[in-house]
Order: C-alpha cells, then sequence, then structure tokens
C-alpha cells in the first residue's frame, strides 16, 4: 500500500496552523527549509502522528541553507522525541545521524545516475531506515532505474518533471510512497495530494470488488 504524502512548505511557524487541514493525508511532509531558521520542536511534537519532518539540503533540492551543525542537532533532537524524518543517505554518513524507522533519501535533479550509483550509496541503510527513497528527474533510463530500484523492497520511487500520473503507476508497481502537493508545488511532476488520493482510492476500491484486475 502506498502511502500518500502532502508536502507543505514551511516558512514561519504560523504556517504549523494549517497541519490539521491536510489530515486526510496519510503523512504530512513539513518542508522546514522553505524557511531559513527552524522552527522550536515543542510546536511539531503535537502533531507527531501525522508529521514527516524534511530539511532538504540546498545540494538536494533545498531552497535555504541550514547550517549542517544546526540541523543534525535538530534531526538528533527529533530521534530523540520519536517524530519521524527524511534524511538524506549523504548527510546521515556525514553527521551520523539516527536512521532506523526514518527514510532515508537520494535526489537527482538534473540527471539519472546508474544503479550501482545509488545503491552504493543506500547500501548501508538498506535495513537500516523505514523506506529509501530516490528521486530523479525524467531524463533518459529514469524509468528503467527506478523500476528496478523497486525490487529493493522498502523504496519509494519519485520521477520528477514527467506526468504526474507515472508516480501513480510506480504505486501500483509497489513504491511506498506518493508525494503530492498542497498547493504549491514543492518538486514538478506532483499533483495536490488529494487528486493523487482520489485515483488511488479509486484503484484500491476497484482492486477490491474485482482483485484479478489489479492483483494478475
Ligand atoms: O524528496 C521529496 C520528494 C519531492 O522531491 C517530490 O519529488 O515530490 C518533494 C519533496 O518535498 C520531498 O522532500
Amino acid at each position: 500500500m502506498t502511502l500518500i504524502v502532502a508536502s507543505l512548505p514551511i516558512r514561519s511557524e504560523e504556517d504549523l496552523k494549517k497541519i490539521p487541514s491536510f489530515y486526510d493525508a496519510d503523512l504530512i511532509e513539513l518542508r522546514l527549509d522553505y524557511s531559513s531558521s527552524l522552527p522550536s520542536i515543542d510546536k511539531i511534537e503535537k502533531f507527531k502522528e501525522k508529521v514527516l519532518v524534511t530539511i532538504r539540503d540546498t545540494r538536494e533540492g533545498g531552497i535555504n541553507f541550514i547550517d549542517p551543525k544546526i540541523k543534525a542537532d535538530y534531526l538528533q533532537e527529533l530521534y530523540k522525541r520519536g517524530i519521524l524524518y527524511d534524511v538524506e543517505a549523504r548527510f546521515a554518513k556525514e553527521y551520523n545521524i539516527p536512521t532506523d524507522g526514518k527514510i532515508v533519501s537520494i535526489h537527482y535533479f538534473d540527471r539519472v545516475p546508474s544503479y550501482d550509483e545509488v545503491i552504493e550509496i543506500l547500501r548501508d541503510f538498506v535495513n537500516k531506515s523505514w523506506i529509501l527513497k530516490v528521486a530523479v528527474v525524467g531524463k533518459d533510463g529514469y524509468k528503467e532505474l527506478l523500476a528496478k530500484l523497486l525490487s529493493l523492497g522498502n523504496v519509494a520511487v519519485l520521477p520528477m518533471g514527467t506526468n504526474p500520473l507515472e508516480r501513480v503507476a510506480f504505486s501500483i508497481l509497489g513504491s511506498k510512497l506518493i508525494y503530492g502537493h498542497t498547493g504549491e508545488e514543492t518538486a514538478k511532476g506532483q499533483l495536490h495530494y488529494k487528486e493523487f488520493k482520489k485515483i488511488l482510492d479509486y484503484l484500491t476500491s476497484i482492486s477490491i470488488s474485482s482483485p484479478s484486475i489489479l492483483m494478475g
């Protein structure tokens, strides 16, 4: 089953008040890098059953530069409080960030890497994460790469800058997460999360009423 993630840019602590309006998503991603300073964790903690915290590195698509030491301390504190986060594999390695039960990710915005390159970076986290997430721009070879990565099992694959329905296709093939926006795209290739929800709910309903349609 694919979980639907509603991605929400956070530019100030005020934006955290919007969280409850997206509770029909499975998870609400708080993109904290949309601000140059991080909100108090106390203000996030009360939503901890629903949120996924992301402080995206500018080298992997982040909007503002956040001092890596501040980011590392913040992630360690989230870990202590049992709050879900997404951390880049490279950052987790460099700053020794705990990854069990968390999302470990890698993003390619301008090229399609080889399968071996991705595996080399993610290898250490295969058994030490909840989900491995790979987002790749829709250039030559991206479909083959993302499809091959699905065999890792607990993986989310996201094509960027392609027809958003391709995200639905990868969900049917086994991707664990699908990211949609909440009114403002945080990556090309997203639909509003409610649209993804409608499509996936429909597909689930027909697979329940006629299991052979989607289950082969
Ligand atoms: O890494 C991801 C996936 C994403 O880039 C996307 O392709 O939808 C959107 C980001 O907000 C999120 O952190």
